[in-house]
């Protein structure tokens, strides 16, 4: 089996040269695209891929450049595509999207749940779940925000994809020591202090082991002036595929 990654976006929130940091996961032919932000509508364009060549949607959490597709993913579904998406979620996400996120700009008529845009599929905190074959995903709480529900994923067993995180070095030597991962991509906030992500100068001071095994995504509009300074850590190119 093969997986591959494609960053459709690799930005920051608030980043205008990159796109939302945004990913799309082909495992044999198997679409699925990690969060939806802002910009995915437009950047899918940009690669030549609809909506509708999409096998599904997981969602990290509920913030504008992860979620503020979603609304134009569910419409363009339902009434050009005419088919229901399928919408992985950590279960805990569930709530908070709909009612705090979807539900106002969603509801119509008869149409009135998550459920009547989207084919639900709960996952487990803490849990492996096999999507398709070949692509497993266990999804790992990780602090963002105080208050605020954030997921990383376990993919395969061998790729961690951070989700927007604050620098937590016991558990990339966790998951690198004990649970086999082999490759890293990481949110990356270029200049101190990361407040709420990692920043670049946290991430430096990772061991020469894991550093060889990250690349840095999630990144300002500034990331050139940094290429050479990330040590032995590379950046994630947007539009560049990835076998993982
Ligand atoms: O307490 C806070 C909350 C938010 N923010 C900014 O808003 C952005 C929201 O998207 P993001 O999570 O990708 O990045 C966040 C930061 O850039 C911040 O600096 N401090
Ligand atoms: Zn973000
Ligand atoms: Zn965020």
């Amino acid at each position: 089996m093969t997986a591959a990654i494609t960053m459709i976006g690799t930005g920051s929130a608030f980043a205008k040269v990159y796109d939302n940091n945004n990913a799309i996961i082909d495992a044999d032919g198997f679409r699925l695209l990690i969060d939806c932000g802002i910009t995915a509508p437009a950047a899918l364009h940009k690669l030549g891929v609809s909506f509708g060549d999409l096998d599904a949607v997981l969602i990290s959490h509920t913030h504008a450049d992860h979620v503020g597709g979603l609304e134009e993913f569910a419409f363009q579904m339902l009434f050009v595509h005419q088919r229901k998406p399928v919408l992985y979620i950590p279960s805990p996400l569930r709530e908070p999207l709909w009612e705090h996120t979807l539900k106002g700009g969603l509801v119509q008529g008869s149409l009135q749940t998550l459920e009547d845009f989207f084919e639900v599929r709960e996952l487990t905190v803490g849990e492996p779940t096999e999507l398709a074959p070949g692509l497993v995903i266990e999804p790992i709480r990780t602090e963002h925000i105080e208050g605020r529900l954030s997921y990383s994923f376990l993919i395969n067993e061998r790729f961690f994809y951070s989700a927007d995180m604050i620098f937590d070095r016991e558990l990339l030597q966790q998951l690198v020591d004990e649970r086999g991962v082999r490759s890293i991509f990481h949110d990356c906030q270029l200049t101190a202090p990361g407040t709420v992500h990692a920043c670049l100068d946290e991430l430096l001071t990772l061991p020469e082991s894991i550093q060889t095994i990250t690349r840095l995504m999630h990144y300002g509009d500034t990331m050139q002036q940094f290429i050479g300074r990330t040590g032995l850590m590379s950046f994630v190119e947007q539009g560049k595929s990835y076998d993982i």
